[in-house]
């Protein structure tokens, strides 16, 4: 089991900021569970819309339940034309991630939440378009193309890959989208989320606080790293050149992006699963070059610092494999993310008071305001 670290100082560590029903992180099982159910046990048996109405509507769906499930997604692809116009308009130069910001604020400008019984319906309306999203302003602004949103995909793994790449992905790269966005899809009051639910607090629409949980999930200390993780993987040749770059990295005091965690110990659960099929790329590749460095990698952090690779760490390479460009990797998070984001904001809605913390002042005494001659 995955046990949590001793937990104090700044950023609030250790400090409990609200209660949940829908994750325990660092406590049971492998050390991350949604509803009661141990991750690694999701990741294995289950499909991401399965997770999604987990920890959307509290139990994973009966069959009945999950094909009318699906088939709802399945029909809230479209993208508006006002939507469209604006992703058009966004330059190839832009962050992905300030495109799924603005994607998702332009959504709640045209289909507004008008009242919280409509909070499923916009988070289902979102789960569907952010794929579609995301890989249409992609296409349009880097091979001038308007692709087709509304795809054959029989999942959201699926259309992912599918509105990326302009055709059916192989199975082996639906499975690995499934796994992937399953071990993303929620983790307690990380930064993100918590972001959500502040913004929850003060009553305000669910694009509101998915767009706030966006900007925050786009920072490299957060789900950044998994892209900035690739930066850093792409430019080792072999494990011993990676290992070499490393003990220079550690010796300048620079940060690796991809390893330790603020609340795990000693792993991240998420990394097992996800290593595992990374291995499983390479070798379906047969170029295992990627893989081995991260291999590497990972040694050589646990040897010398005892920090080891959170979730981030192997889905750089495990994408990578399967043709998908780096600066989408943090969209991808996005598309599952939302899940917990909206799961919080629902678990905040029904049992709210606005989060509100205090601060200790440390700036200057009391003083007078003196008139602007006398200054300086
Ligand atoms: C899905 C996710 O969001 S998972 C997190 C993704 N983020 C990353 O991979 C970014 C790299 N990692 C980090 O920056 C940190 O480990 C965080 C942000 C994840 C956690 O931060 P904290 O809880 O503050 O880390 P922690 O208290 O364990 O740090 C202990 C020491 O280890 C160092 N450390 C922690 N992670 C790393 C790292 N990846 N590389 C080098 N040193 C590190 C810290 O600098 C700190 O040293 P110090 O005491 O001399 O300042
Ligand atoms: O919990 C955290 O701080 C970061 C993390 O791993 C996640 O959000 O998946």
């Amino acid at each position: 089991m995955s046990t949590g670290k001793v937990l104090s100082g700044a950023g609030l560590r250790g400090q409990v900021a609200g209660k949940t029903a829908l994750s325990t992180v660092g406590k049971t099982g492998s050390g991350l569970t949604y509803r009661g159910y141990d991750v690694k046990d999701l990741a294995a048996q289950c499909s991401f819309e399965e997770v999604a109405h987990l920890i959307l509507k509290g139990e994973l769906p009966t069959q009945a339940e999950l094909t009318a499930y699906k088939a709802k997604l399945k029909s809230l692809r479209s993208l508006p034309q006002a939507l469209k116009d604006v992703l058009e308009r966004i330059p190839a130069s832009a962050h992905p991630m300030d495109v799924m910001r603005t994607g998702c604020s332009m959504l709640g400008n045209l289909e507004t939440e008008q009242s919280f019984a409509q909070q499923q319906d916009v988070t289902d309306r979102m789960l569907a378009i952010f794929p579609g999203l995301v890989n249409y302003w992609y296409n349009y602004s880097h091979h001038g193309k308007r692709i087709e949103v509304e795809t054959g995909a029989d999942s959201i793994a699926e259309q992912f890959l599918w509105t990326l790449h302009g055709k059916k992905p192989a199975q082996l790269h639906v499975d690995v989208m499934q796994a992937s966005l399953i071990l993303y899809a929620e983790h307690e009051f990380n930064a993100s989320t918590f972001t959500a639910r502040v913004c929850a607090s003060t009553l305000s629409d669910m694009h509101s606080c998915i767009t706030g949980a966006i900007g925050s999930l786009r920072g490299p200390l957060h789900g950044g790293a998994n892209e900035a993780a690739m930066e850093l993987i792409e430019k080792m040749v072999s494990p011993d050149d990676a290992e070499q770059k490393l003990l220079g990295m550690l010796a300048r005091k620079e940060k690796i992006m991809g390893f330790g965690h603020a609340i795990y110990s000693e792993s991240d659960p998420r990394n097992a699963v996800i290593k595992e099929w990374s291995e499983k790329l390479a070798k379906a590749n047969g170029d295992t070059k990627l893989y081995d460095v991260s291999v590497r990698c990972e040694a050589v952090m646990w040897r010398e610092k005892k920090l080891f690779c959170n979730a981030d760490f192997f889905h750089a390479s495990a994408y990578n494999y399967m043709g998908i460009p780096t600066k989408l990797f943090t969209p991808i998070f996005v598309c599952s993310r939302l899940t917990g984001w909206a799961a919080h904001v629902m678990e905040q809605r029904a049992d709210n008071r606005i989060i509100r913390p205090s601060a200790d002042y440390v700036g200057v005494e009391p003083r007078s305001v003196k008139p602007i001659a006398q200054r300086g």
